[in-house]
């Protein structure tokens, strides 16, 4: 089972939506109050896999918005440093600051985020600042639900979807629900619904799933279940994310792909998903199976979970490829 994707496109891969600043702790292994030093990264869901998809070598270019201050000019020089496109990446003028997200590193199996997103610069994306000759130049259009949460970056999101249909884009959903972006749940999943009926590919955890679902009744449902709902609008996709347990794709031919998970050092858990998608969409779009291309994924996932980071972290295929290869060896 593979994925077909439009042919001969100047970029491979336009991500939507937030560009933020990490601030990994260094001291990690205790709470945040005893934390006294941080790292600074660029982060901000949608920006870690566009980076990642850069770092294997794809066409890529970002959509988004950066505050007019320090963080916002470090965020693209990173962009571009990294081999991203961010002609499309506008710069706020009504004084909106850069999201920010502190992470805690208790253990590495207790890990959390303490978000600074008031007025933040990247919600402020509007409509006229999508450019419809770029998604249509793109193979890929990937949208971060949390894009979703306030306007004017929900209109925009909405419009790039319409453009991304017109153009015959494929549209990947990664859900990425952070429950403070939103006012409300009714809200998240009706807005969730606008986008995922739009989409070719959706990618979400069994959490971010039952948001999106959240009222659509049958509070019982199933990974199988849940895949067959989104199989009668555009998803020929739909992968669901289990954390250690690994991951289950289900394919709108019938077909179903359980992703193992390969080793890891895990150092922090936050990364996962962005490195599981960089992986997983690069392999869907070398023309992979579904099941070999969530190897990948989950192979970057344990990498980047391995590692203090998650944009600078996200691994080239060498790295990939060795990751697998050693993990082989040691079995
Ligand atoms: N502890 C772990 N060890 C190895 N791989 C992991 C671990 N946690 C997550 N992964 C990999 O990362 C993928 C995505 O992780 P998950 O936690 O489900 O997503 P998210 O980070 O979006 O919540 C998993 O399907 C798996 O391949
Ligand atoms: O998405 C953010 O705003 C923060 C990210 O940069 C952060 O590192 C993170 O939470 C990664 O998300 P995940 O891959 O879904 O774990």
């Amino acid at each position: 089972m593979t994925i077909s994707f439009p042919e001969d496109r100047p970029f491979d891969f336009t991500a939507i939506g937030r560009l933020c600043i990490d601030l990994n702790a260094n001291e990690i292994n205790r709470p945040m109050e005893d934390t006294v030093t941080f790292t600074k990264y660029v982060g901000g869901s949608p920006a870690n896999i566009c980076i990642g998809m850069s770092r294997l070598g794809m066409k890529t270019g970002f959509i988004g918005k950066v505050a007019d201050d320090q963080m916002g000019r470090f965020i693209l020089r990173y962009l571009r440093d990294n081999g991203i496109d961010a002609s499309g990446v506008t710069t706020d003028d009504t004084g909106a600051v850069t999201g920010l997200a502190f992470t805690e590193i208790k253990s590495p199996e207790d890990c959390s985020i303490l978000m600074y997103r008031d007025n933040v610069a990247d919600l402020k994306l509007a409509p006229a600042e999508v450019d419809e000759a770029r998604i249509a130049a793109s193979k890929v259009l990937l949208v971060s639900g949390t894009a979703l949460a306030k306007s004017p970056s929900r209109e925009a999101v909405l419009l790039a979807l319409r453009y991304a249909r017109k153009h015959g884009t494929k549209v990947v959903f990664d859900i990425d629900y952070r429950p403070y972006s939103w006012a409300n749940p009714e809200e998240t999943a009706i807005y969730y619904h606008a986008a995922a009926e739009k989409s070719d590919i959706l990618i979400g955890t069994r959490e971010e799933f039952d948001m999106l679902e959240r009222f659509d009744g049958n509070d019982a449902r199933s990974d199988e279940t849940t895949a067959a709902a989104w199989f009668g609008c555009h998803a020929e996709l739909v992968v669901i994310k289990h954390g250690k347990d690994g991951s289950i794709a289900y394919a709108k031919d019938g077909s179903a792909h359980r992703g193992a998970i390969f080793p890891a050092k895990v150092v922090k858990t936050f990364g996962a998903g962005d490195s599981y998608a960089a992986g997983f969409l690069y392999g869907l779009m070398q023309g992979w199976s579904v099941s070999r291309s969530m190897e990948y994924g989950s192979a970057a996932a344990s990498i980047v979970i391995s590692s203090h980071s998650c944009s600078d972290a996200m691994p080239t295929s060498a790295q990939i490829d060795d990751y697998m290869a050693a993990s082989r060896t040691s079995d």
